[in-house]
């Protein structure tokens, strides 16, 4: 959860980084120091050239943008944008329907060893009990790589034999399954394009992603934000996300409702552009650049009125990859150790549950 508090004269904001809670003064006048007002605009046709060089022309923007600010849009992706529209289409309906249509696919496992992530629907505010409340007003929906789903064209072992997602099977909610895979397969093969922009950007050959992210780990999380009553509610609490990188596109209202924090602890607005992506850095790129490129705190507070929707799409390279901050970033004299992907997002995720409420049940980001 984010506020803003007076103490003695001074105003913070509040937020969850790398899954701890910490502050930020809000600097204003002379105190303030150099950072962004605004997410920059890239061009991304560009990503579909055959020249190299527009490749790397992109890429130097895309480099800069990742340093600076940690979030930027993405306009001219080429991705359909009547899938896109169908999508939003989808989401309303689905989050319209019946509570208990969707309670159908709200369980999730108490088994120790449990996966990274369970597929499944998420209520608002839960859990309402035990805990103090949880502050999120979102509903969402979760899914993510499982290679039983047929749609994904996985080969089935030993280690992917168990399922991870779970589809609503009442007939008012059969279409929801087939919108979801077609803006997951969408989103997916736009961020592998967008790897290869992300290690040109690091001084990388183009490729250098290609043997960690053979089958990555991913996740779509439809959301739903009512509109709030309240200044102290919360749409999602402030937060960084802990993958590599997110898609979000969002749905059109007058009012901006995802806010992203720059240095002096001034919320940007991100306001919603027809037909671009929101791309933002998360943690664990920041890890691996040395803490280089910035995973920007943001938030979302849907403040003007309108039901809002919005869909991440989070990308982390495979679960089962080792990787370590990149040469380049490296200070002599300090020491380096690998870290195993799934490993880190359990940890993530068990942090999360543990300082952020409104995660407690694992709510990847
Ligand atoms: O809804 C949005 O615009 C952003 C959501 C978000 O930050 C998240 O799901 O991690
Ligand atoms: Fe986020």
């Amino acid at each position: 959860m984010s506020t803003t508090t007076t103490m003695t004269e001074e105003a913070w904001v509040h937020y969850h980084d790398g899954g701890i809670p910490g502050r930020r003064r809000v600097l204003m006048g002379t105190a303030s120091k150099p950072t962004f007002s605004e997410l920059p605009r890239i061009d991304f046709q560009r990503i579909y050239s055959d020249d190299l060089s527009d490749r790397q022309q992109l890429a130097k923007e895309v480099g800069a943008a990742c340093r600076d600010v940690g979030f930027f849009y993405a306009v001219n992706h080429g991705v359909d944008d009547s899938m896109l529209k169908e999508t939003f289409e989808a989401s309303r309906k689905f989050f319209n329907l019946p509570t208990e249509v969707k309670m159908e696919v709200r369980s999730i496992s108490r088994r120790k060893a449990r996966p990274q992530y369970e597929g499944r629907y998420i209520a608002p505010r839960f859990p309402p009990s035990h805990k103090l409340t949880c502050p999120d007003l979102k509903e969402g929906f979760l899914m993510g790589e499982d290679a039983t789903d047929p749609e994904q064209n996985r080969a089935v072992t030993p280690s992917t034999a168990s399922p991870r997602n779970q589809w609503p099977t009442h007939p008012s909610a059969l279409f929801w399954r087939p919108a979801i895979y077609r803006y997951y397969t969408a989103m997916y093969t736009f961020s592998k394009r967008l790897l290869g922009i992300f290690a040109l950007a690091l001084d990388l050959p183009e490729h250098a992603f290609d043997a960690i992210t053979t089958h990555p780990m991913t996740n779509v999380r439809a959301v739903h934000y009512p509109p709030q009553a309240s200044e102290a509610d919360v749409g999602i609490g402030a937060h960084t996300d802990f993958c590599w990188f997110t898609l979000v596109c969002q749905s059109h209202t007058e009012l901006p409702a995802l806010e992203v924090l720059n240095a002096n602890g001034i919320w940007v607005p991100v306001r919603p552009e027809p037909h671009t992506f929101v791309v933002n850095i998360a943690d664990f790129l920041k890890l691996v650049t040395g803490g280089t490129w910035q995973s920007t705190v943001h938030r979302v507070r849907n403040m003007g009125g309108e039901e809002r929707y919005s869909l991440p799409f989070f990308f982390s390279p495979n679960e089962d990859a080792r990787v370590s901050v990149l040469e380049q970033f490296r200070k002599e004299g300090e020491v380096y150790e690998e870290f195993g992907v799934g490993e880190y997002f359990q940890q993530r995720l068990d942090i999360d549950r543990t300082t952020h409420l409104g995660s407690e049940e694992g709510d990847e980001k």
